[in-house]
């Protein structure tokens, strides 16, 4: 199996005032292409901080990451913005939907912004709306939804692109626990049919267990008993 990320020698500090906060402190790790990942840990171990230098949304303060062997923060700011929305799906543990818009028109966003035709936005929005189960509530603003369903359609517009890679911090933080199962069986189902990479940060370790693969945060630095690569 090819590897899609490769990270060595992660560190990552934080200047508060007078103080740097080293919040993770040598990562070495390698995502393979296709493969589903749990990165899993205490509170405050780094798992966000790793996840959004994973998604190049930080920088890291040294080390290297590549992505399919080109080293990512090579690139300028805007050059890991094409980046990102070419290449990578987010999904947070708020779902960030825009209250004003429905569920149609908050997936058709990121395809409108990376100018696509509206029509065939609005298509390809439909059609993965259905495939998340949501083709009975295409009109429903956020606040007219419940949380599973509202995460369903943040999830909906993270795929809507095609991206390769999917990064998911706590998507089922805020949800009852039959729920989050469901949005799991969800993300495993969609990671079968189109093969895309998933890092899912989560507390819970049922859930983990569902990755092939579990990665162990403590204090920034990787436990030696992750799992390893299949
Ligand atoms: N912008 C920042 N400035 C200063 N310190 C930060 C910043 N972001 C994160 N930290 C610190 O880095 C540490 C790791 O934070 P991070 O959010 O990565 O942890 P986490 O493992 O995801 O925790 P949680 O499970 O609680 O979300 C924490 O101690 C946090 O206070």
């Amino acid at each position: 199996m090819s590897s899609l990320l490769e990270v060595t020698g992660l560190c990552k500090d934080y200047r508060m005032g007078a103080e740097t906060v080293q919040v993770l402190k040598g990562i070495d790790l390698a995502i393979s292409s296709g493969t589903t990942t749990a990165l899993v840990g205490a509170s405050g171990a780094g798992k966000s901080t790793l996840l959004h230098i994973l998604g190049a949304l930080d920088r890291p303060s040294s080390g290297r990451v590549t992505y399919k062997g080109q080293d990512l923060f090579a690139r300028s700011d805007r050059e890991l913005a094409d980046f990102r929305s070419s290449t990578i799906g987010f999904v947070f543990q708020f779902h960030h939907l825009l209250p004003e818009f429905t569920a149609l028109e908050n997936v058709m966003m990121p395809a409108l912004i990376a100018r696509k035709e509206r029509r065939q936005a609005e298509q390809q929005a439909r059609a993965i709306l259905g495939d998340v189960g949501l083709e009975h509530r295409l009109l429903h603003r956020p606040g007219e939804l419940s949380g599973g369903e509202q995460q369903r359609v943040a999830i909906a517009r993270a795929l809507i692109l095609e991206p390769e890679l999917l990064l998911a911090d706590e998507p089922t933080g805020n949800l009852d626990a039959k729920t989050s199962e469901a949005i799991y069986e969800l993300l495993v189902k969609i990671q079968k049919q189109t093969g895309i990479s998933m890092v899912i940060v989560t507390h819970n370790e049922r859930i983990a267990a569902r990755m092939e693969r579990v990665v162990r945060l403590l204090d920034g630095l990787i436990l030696p008993c992750t799992t390893e690569e299949v």
